[in-house]
């Protein structure tokens, strides 16, 4: 059994619409009621930063910074984890697109050194368009999975779109085929890096939704890349799938030179997402078929997370429960108990969160105030 971690205590220091705040908590799951614009997306997008990249709204970190105030902000946690409390801190200087990461007073080496303590994962409004909007938007909701499972993985993404910009510079300069040759070397490198551990975090996922396809509270997804290459099955290992993409891209200069972009490649492919039961495509759905499509995706994603990382990870569900019949809302809290996991929950009416009883703490909140509930 994974030792069950919480946030005991949280500050905010100059976030969004917090001048100052904290607030204790015990293991216990979060609920947090208030009118709009009270702020309780505010606060789990705070908590949100206590994992790589910038957070649930994807904002820049000048963005965060609270309009008007020049005293830096800051996001600071205590984690209960079992071998005693470790405190997690992130925050910037007004206007500096960079944020610092503490642990434990001391600065860390890198925003992924967080990953050893935590995991977060969210739902929010934002994703409720995932399965029929772009293309972009899957590969980046998958890359976002496959980052709790793999930290690095975000990097290896960034550092193969780094030399993908590099190799179209090249072709529209013209540049001399030694470099070209290469800079797909690279390319290839990272482009098997990204491929492979994406292809791997989803027959993980898959194999652990296949066991609880009884449990049918949210439908259970059926999700796999489109191929890599149009022809031809993809190798499994790492050096075969180097070598076939520098092939592709060797013989596709040409068209790419023509096209302004490198056309093939793991930043093209789609992410295809099916009901696992009924085999029909997600996006063809109603509104709340697809909500519960996707609570049933993050449910499975948390139960990969504390299997694989060890590491139960913090849910962060934003206005999830006003979607949900009276049924299908129990049947969230249950699973929410059942993974052993400290959950945010944000809605305007407490009465959606009757159900939960005395397994919550309630905080309301109001103008960037948090007013704890006895
Ligand atoms: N950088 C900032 N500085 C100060 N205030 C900000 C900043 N960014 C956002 N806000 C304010 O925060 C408030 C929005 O808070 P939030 O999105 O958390 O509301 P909410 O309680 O989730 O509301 P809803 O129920 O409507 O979703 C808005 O009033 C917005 O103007």
């Amino acid at each position: 059994m994974t030792p069950s971690r919480h946030i005991s205590r949280l500050r905010l220091t100059a976030f969004r619409n917090y001048v100052s705040a904290a607030l204790d908590l015990d293991q216990r799951h979060l609920v947090l009621t208030g009118p709009n614009g009270a702020g309780k997306t505010n606060l789990l997008e705070a908590i949100s930063l206590l994992a790589p990249g910038r957070g649930l709204r994807r904002a820049s970190f000048e963005t965060v910074q609270a309009q008007g105030s020049d005293v830096s902000w800051a996001v600071a946690a205590t984690i209960e984890t079992g071998d005693g409390p470790v405190d997690i801190g992130t925050g910037g200087a007004p206007g500096d697109g960079a944020r610092r990461v503490r642990i434990n007073g001391a600065n860390a080496r890198s925003v992924e050194a967080m990953s050893e303590y935590l995991r977060v994962l969210w739902l929010t409004p934002s994703m409720d368009g995932l399965f029929a909007g772009p293309a972009s938007e899957r590969r980046r909701f998958l890359d976002r999975l496959v980052t709790t499972l793999i930290p690095s993985h975000s990097a290896a993404v960034a550092d193969y779109e780094k030399a993908m910009r590099a190799r179209n510079k090249l072709l529209e300069e013209g540049g001399d085929s030694r470099w070209l040759d290469a800079t797909e070397t690279q390319l290839a490198e990272y482009a098997a890096a990204v491929h492979l551990s994406r292809t791997d975090s989803l027959s993980h996922l898959q194999a652990l939704i296949a066991q609880s396809l009884e449990d049918t509270s949210f439908p259970a997804a059926h999700l796999s890349l489109t191929p890599l290459f149009e022809d031809r099955p993809e190798p499994l290992a790492s050096t075969a799938l180097e070598a076939e993409l520098k092939a592709l891209w060797a013989a596709s200069r040409g068209l790419d030179r023509a096209a302004g972009r490198t056309i093939y490649g793991p930043h093209r492919v789609d992410l295809d997402v099916t009901y696992a039961q009924k085999g029909v495509p997600a996006a063809l759905g109603s509104t709340g078929e697809q909500k519960a499509l996707l609570i049933g995706l993050v449910l499975a994603h948390a139960r990969l997370v504390r299997q694989r990382a060890g590491i139960a990870p913090f849910l962060l569900l934003d206005e999830v429960a006003a979607h949900l019949d009276p049924d299908r809302r129990r049947a969230l809290f249950s699973a929410l108990d059942a993974l052993g996991t400290q959950c945010f929950l944000t809605g305007t009416d407490p009465m959606l969160f009757a159900a939960l009883e005395g397994r919550a703490q309630r905080v309301t909140v109001r103008d960037g105030r948090l007013l704890p509930e006895p």
